[in-house]
């Protein structure tokens, strides 16, 4: 999936975080969004993700719009698109077995319980989260959330993934573990956007770094 934004600008609350900003990654390639604290780094990661649409300006999708997608090529588009949130974005109440089946439920309607029950324990094993299953997320440990919040984004074999914050709360093996199945990810040709300061995530997966200005404009209303 190749990835453009073209001519973003936003603001949020009157200060102008974005203007003007160009970036584009492509199959295989790994965007890294860097910068200080503040920057727009977690705005940044809103925009590609799609949880946001900027005040001007556009993502493009293999050349098309998201604006001017209608909804099958949209939900195409979502289904391909894995989003990592800093803070798993788990919904706490549910088990982490009923986190995982609402993206398959949403995207694989065709697909047997069962074979979606067997798709949500292969992925679970890989991150050692098969015992967690039926536990409710707010158990979780928050590594154990951050990787859960992966393995719900991979689940899908996105296309690309975006993720802010990556590794924030993964411990050192675990961070190993994942640099090396983003990499892996990677050469199969998935696009990775990864919103991150970290040295081992620039070096070890970056082929673009997008340093963002932590100049905040205040616009003039
Ligand atoms: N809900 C909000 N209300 C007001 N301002 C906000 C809001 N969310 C973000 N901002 C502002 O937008 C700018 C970008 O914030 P963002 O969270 O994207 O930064 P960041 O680079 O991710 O920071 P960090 O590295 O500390 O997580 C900041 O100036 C911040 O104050």
């Amino acid at each position: 999936m190749n990835i453009e934004f073209k001519g973003i600008t936003h603001a949020v609350k009157n200060r102008e975080v974005f203007c003007d900003l160009n970036a584009q990654v492509s199959s295989g390639q790994c965007l890294v969004i860097s910068g200080r604290s503040g920057c727009g780094k977690t705005l940044f990661f809103s925009i590609a993700s799609d949880i946001i649409r900027p005040d001007k300006g556009q993502m493009l999708i293999d050349s098309v719009a998201v604006n001017d997608m209608n909804a099958q090529k949209y939900s195409e588009f979502r289904r391909n698109l894995g989003v990592v949130f800093q803070l798993s974005g788990l919904i706490s109440n549910l088990t982490l077995e009923e986190n995982l089946m609402l993206p398959l439920n949403r995207h694989y309607k065709d697909v047997s319980k069962p074979e979606k029950q067997e798709r949500i324990r292969s992925i679970a094993r890989e991150f050692a989260l098969e015992h967690y299953l039926a536990q409710r997320t707010e158990q979780l440990s928050s590594g154990q959330a951050s990787l859960a919040g992966l393995a719900r984004a991979l689940l899908l074999k996105p296309k690309a993934v975006v993720w802010d914050a990556p590794m924030a709360e993964i411990d050192e093996q675990w961070s190993q573990y994942v640099l090396d199945l983003l990499l892996c990810l990677k050469q199969q040709g998935t696009t990775l956007i990864l919103c991150s300061n970290r040295k081992e995530v620039i070096e070890k997966l970056a082929d673009t770094q997008l340093e963002l200005n932590s100049k905040v404009c205040f616009s003039e209303h």
